[in-house]
């Protein structure tokens, strides 16, 4: 309940609210500043108002503490709220419900009151109002020390807190600005067709990764990390990500290049992307812009394009300053087509090459798909996945088929020996038998090791 004064005091409150939107919209932040600080001293003395404005964007980035703020006010929504935002997606599990630009939310803290307020003016912002009303005696600043130091700390920490435990991880696609969808992608590592050692092994790289805050502040480096994934189509490199991002609870941005507007475009997009987040950039072989990269210096790009130089002086410079664990993936199906500066060490810290399917990995399919661990053609459909060059995707579209576990893995048997059949007609073909191919069916085998492996490049 408010006292009398309370509730004159919010009506002034109001008034000011009105005035502020207005100045926000029309008058110079320096001047907005006098005039409040007059009009505050004038209504409100000796009670003293504070107003802090949270923008969505500041100094062309995302403001991280103005999504904090509306995550925060999410747990702030009491009946007296008028107006709430509900939606959906058709891919989320439950409602989403936010404060309504307009509304106001009553919360408070160590004994103060705050009024938050979203506004819509040009830029998207958000006003915490709150005020002292022992501002005659000196605590002003006291109280505003408190906000700064301890509450907003706080709407930071309850942000990190609700976004490690959130269940889904968004995706966001290239769009204007990045829209979001929520990344109900099943792959996780234990669904991962791969050898269970490489697979220990990148967990343990970004389980450091993370951790390793203080050791990158210590040694002046970006808090990020890089890695390049390659190998066939079909072989799990997306999946990997998708994995990576569940593991991690990051956000993914995926990012098309060929849309982006020049190093300028590219540079404004990336500062658009928030921290603990993940940017993939696929196929990156087939953007001819990156491999047309001559000896133009970076600034040289003409300005629709995105040149190579312009990505990787992004990555070697701006993460530096700002954004802190950040994971960059590349993707491509043809490593030997990149161009070697994006393979030098120090570029992309890990390179992980996705195979063709081994008999591990054929396992971990088998129990994702049909809840097997064993059946007798295992035996036959392992020598056979050891003689060919056959995807995990295309292994499980057999897995996917209808019918009891004898029917599809028989059908996956004969699918394996018809691509057999057509691998030896191709080799006959070529009669030289001196091509990889050749090699592959008469050794029986590519190597388990070869068909999975990483290397650490710095
Ligand atoms: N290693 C794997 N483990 C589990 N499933 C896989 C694996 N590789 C492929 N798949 C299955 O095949 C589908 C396609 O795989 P994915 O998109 O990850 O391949 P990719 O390597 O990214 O291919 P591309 O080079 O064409 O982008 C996945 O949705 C998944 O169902
Ligand atoms: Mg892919």
């Amino acid at each position: 309940m408010y006292s009398t004064f309370a509730a004159a005091a919010m009506l002034v409150r109001t008034i000011l609210n009105e005035v502020q939107t207005l100045a926000t919209q029309l008058i110079p932040q320096w001047l907005q500043v006098k005039i409040l600080s007059i009009f505050g001293q004038f209504f409100t003395n000796p009670t003293t108002q504070m107003t802090l404005f949270i923008k969505e964007h500041a100094n062309m980035e995302l403001n991280e503490l103005y999504q904090a703020s509306e995550v925060y006010l999410s747990t702030r929504i009491t009946s007296s709220i008028g107006q709430l935002q509900v939606s959906k997606a058709p891919r989320e599990k439950s409602l989403s419900i936010k404060v309504n630009r307009g509304q106001q939310v009553l919360d408070t803290f160590r004994g103060m009151d705050l009024v938050w307020e979203f506004v819509t003016t040009e830029t998207q912002q958000i006003i915490v109002n709150y005020e002292d009303m022992s501002g005659s005696n000196g605590k002003t600043e006291h109280k505003s020390v408190t906000v700064l130091n301890n509450y907003l700390p706080y709407v930071m920490e309850t942000f990190k807190c609700m976004e490690s435990e959130k269940r889904s991880v968004r995706l966001y696609a290239y769009g204007r600005p990045w829209g979001s969808i929520n990344l109900d992608h099943p792959s996780t590592f234990d669904t991962l067709a791969m050898e269970p050692e490489l697979k220990r092994e990148i967990m343990e790289d970004l389980d450091r990764f993370v951790k390793r805050k203080d050791f990158y502040r210590r040694v002046g480096k970006a808090w990020k990390r890089g890695y390049l994934l390659y190998g066939p189509p079909g072989t799990g490199k997306s999946s990997l990500v998708a994995a990576m991002a569940n593991y991690l609870k990051f956000d993914i941005y995926d990012l098309e290049l060929a849309s982006v507007q020049g190093n300028g475009g590219l540079r404004s997009l990336l500062t658009g992307t928030a921290n603990r987040s993940i940017v993939v950039i696929e196929d990156i072989d087939c953007s001819a812009q990156l491999q047309d990269r001559g000896d133009a210096g970076y600034d040289h790009g003409s300005q629709n394009q995105v040149t190579l130089s312009g990505l990787l002086t992004f990555i070697d410079g701006l993460w530096s300053s700002c954004g802190d664990e950040r994971i960059i993936v590349f993707t491509t199906n043809h490593k030997d087509r990149l161009d070697p500066a994006l393979l030098r060490p120090g570029r992309m810290d890990m390179h992980i090459h996705m195979s063709y399917c081994s008999p591990n990995g054929f396992r971990i399919l088998a129990s994702n798909y049909l809840q097997i661990e064993n059946h007798r053609l295992f035996d036959e459909i392992e020598r056979l996945i050891k003689e060919l060059e056959v995807t995990p995707a295309e292994i499980a579209e057999e897995l996917m088929k209808g019918g009891d576990v004898d029917d599809v893995l028989e059908g996956l048997v004969g699918f394996l020996e018809k691509k057999r059949e057509k691998q030896m007609e191709l080799l006959d073909e070529s009669g030289s038998g001196k091509d990889e191919g050749m090699e592959t069916v008469e050794t029986g085998s590519k190597g388990v090791e070869e068909k999975a492996e990483m290397e650490i490049v710095s």
